[in-house]
């Protein structure tokens, strides 16, 4: 990529003017990973002018180099931004403005996030048109490769999805959908090696991939973009939940406390139950066609117990976080011990690549079938572990604590509106919704794969126990008023009380 000490201005603005506008400007995007942490810099570590003129475009690779923070040495991330250029301000992109320059010669020029320029975006589209499948094409050192034999159109107009994550999709015409990875690591990101893995066997449960874009960064080819196919019809499964979630609660609240008439999970209208069981099916197939083109292993005693004291390690480090945990840790502690002693016993454990990131908002229900999405792992663990092989029961915990925040998270809510402690019959309805949902999934997961994950229940239990721990940090960090919902969890797998499926 570019000598950065060669650089010295992006279409004449020189390279400090616009390192001075990214400062405050990055913290304040969702997908900036090192909020809360002092920026020491900002260096433009590659720059190629990929739209000339006015409006002008470039690639830009960032470093961000960090004060050393408790936790974190003093060292830098990297970030992927394409930089609009305009000579003036247009209205309709205000709100992607990164700054605009004062004075000299360049005084008016706007800075801006050209993800949010369709105008801008489509030039990605026209790359990928130019190349076809085995023959990519180059623009400076980025890579343009197409899987699909069809290409995507170019005139189509470029929308960012609302929900900004982790990264940055757009959304050109109702066609293809493009994820800009925000954060860099070196290397193939996971969701492009595990996407292109599952179409190679003709996995219908990922959106098709279209194309995606590379450079080499750290001296490894490093995923910068992917485009799939857009899920016209598709809706995500956690709002699907919710909904069915909410029919329930109303159907209470309609009714009134302890009232004969109030109808269960099974007989409200939006049961959830049938869908939970086809999520299952969907989640083993791909685990499937995941084991029989990727690599597997085994896990043994060593590599358990090793697995077991991990988990105490993130245990004791959430613990020092969140206070509340506290009473809870050592009798938490027991599942751990339980997985150490399933590998004394000679309870070998299957290994595979996994999704890693597994809710329910990572699965989209389309008119015709489920769907997995975001195969990136959990971004903030390192590439080398989200590329690991990983016992897919982990999966399977996953989803089943998101079942788990679907029912409890509207009692969350209430509580945080001024509903006060959750009525009792309501935190039975919960526990009924996330048990007939979980099970359901665990019957699904059951049906069209090789293992009962309910014949697993050590596993299941370190694997639940771990996942609620993590929420338990993120939720304090990010949502205070959601901390109830892992911390039910907490507490019932503290208790030992049989896993509700
Ligand atoms: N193929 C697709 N079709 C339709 N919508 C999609 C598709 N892929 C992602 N989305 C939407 O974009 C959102 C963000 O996608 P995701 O892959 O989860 O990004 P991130 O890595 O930023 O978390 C999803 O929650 C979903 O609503
Ligand atoms: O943004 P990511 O998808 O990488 O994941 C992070 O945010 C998730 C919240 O959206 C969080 O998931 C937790 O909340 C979900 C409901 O909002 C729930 O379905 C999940 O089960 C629960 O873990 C995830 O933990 C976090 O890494």
């Amino acid at each position: 990529m570019t000598d950065p000490t060669r650089l010295q201005n992006l279409g004449g603005i020189p390279v400090d003017a616009v390192r001075g506008q990214l400062v405050p400007w990055l913290p304040r995007q969702r997908w900036f990973a090192g909020k809360g942490r002092t920026i020491r810099g900002v260096e433009v570590v590659s720059a190629v002018e990929v739209v000339r003129g006015d409006p002008a475009m470039f690639h830009l690779v960032l470093a961000v180099e960090h004060e050393a923070a408790a936790g974190h040495p003093a060292a830098a991330d990297h970030y992927q931004l394409l930089l609009g250029i305009r000579a003036r301000r247009l209205e309709r992109l205000d709100y992607a403005t990164i700054g605009r320059l004062r004075g000299g010669p360049h005084d008016g020029t706007v800075l801006y996030d050209a993800a949010h320029d369709s105008e801008l975006s489509r030039w990605v589209l026209e790359r990928f048109a130019a190349a076809v499948p085995e023959r990519p094409v180059e623009t400076g050192p980025l890579v343009f490769h197409r899987y699909a034999d069809r290409a995507p159109g170019t005139r189509l107009a470029g929308l960012v999805v609302g929900v900004e994550q982790s990264n940055t999709s757009i959304v050109f015409g109702d066609d293809v959908i493009m994820k800009l990875f925000r954060r860099l690591t070196p290397g193939v990101n996971p969701d492009l090696e595990l996407t292109l893995a599952l179409a190679d066997v003709g996995s219908r449960r990922i959106p098709q991939p279209v194309a995606w874009f590379e450079a080499e960064f750290g001296g490894e080819t490093t995923t910068l973009g992917l485009v799939q196919e857009y899920l016209r019809t598709g809706t995500d499964g956690w709002e699907l939940a919710k909904t069915s979630v909410r029919d329930l609660y109303a159907d209470q609240d309609l009714h009134g406390i302890g009232s004969a008439d109030a109808l269960r999970a099974h007989e409200v209208g939006g049961d959830f139950a049938g869908e939970s069981f086809r999520l299952g099916v969907a989640t083993a197939e791909v685990h499937a066609d995941l084991a029989r083109t990727l690599p597997t292993g085994i896990a043994r005693e060593a590599q358990l117990t090793a697995l077991a004291e991990q988990m105490g390690r993130r245990l004791d480090a959430a613990t020092e976080v969140v206070a509340e945990l506290a009473p809870y840790a050592d009798r938490l502690r027991e599942a751990y011990r339980d997985l150490a002693r399933l590998g004394r016993e000679d309870h070998p454990v299957p290994l595979q690549r996994i999704h890693g990131d597994f809710h329910l908002g990572q699965v989209m229900r389309t008119a015709t079938r489920w769907v997995l999405i975001d195969f990136e792992g959990e971004p903030a663990q390192p590439l080398v572990e989200r590329r690991a092989v990983h016992s897919p029961l982990r999966d399977v915990a996953a989803m089943l604590r998101s079942f788990d925040y679907a029912a409890r998270h509207l009692l969350a809510e209430r509580r945080a509106g001024g509903a006060g402690v959750p009525a009792p019959h309501l935190v039975r309805r919960a526990e009924e919704w996330a048990m007939r949902n979980r099970d359901a999934f665990c019957a699904g997961y059951a049906k069209a794969g090789s293992v009962d994950p309910r014949a697993e229940p050590v596993l299941l239990r370190a694997f639940e126990t771990d996942k609620a721990v993590y929420e338990v940090v993120y939720e304090s960090g990010n949502r205070p008023s959601w901390l109830p919902v892992p911390m039910s969890a907490i507490r019932r797998l503290a208790d030992r009380a049989p896993a509700p499926h």
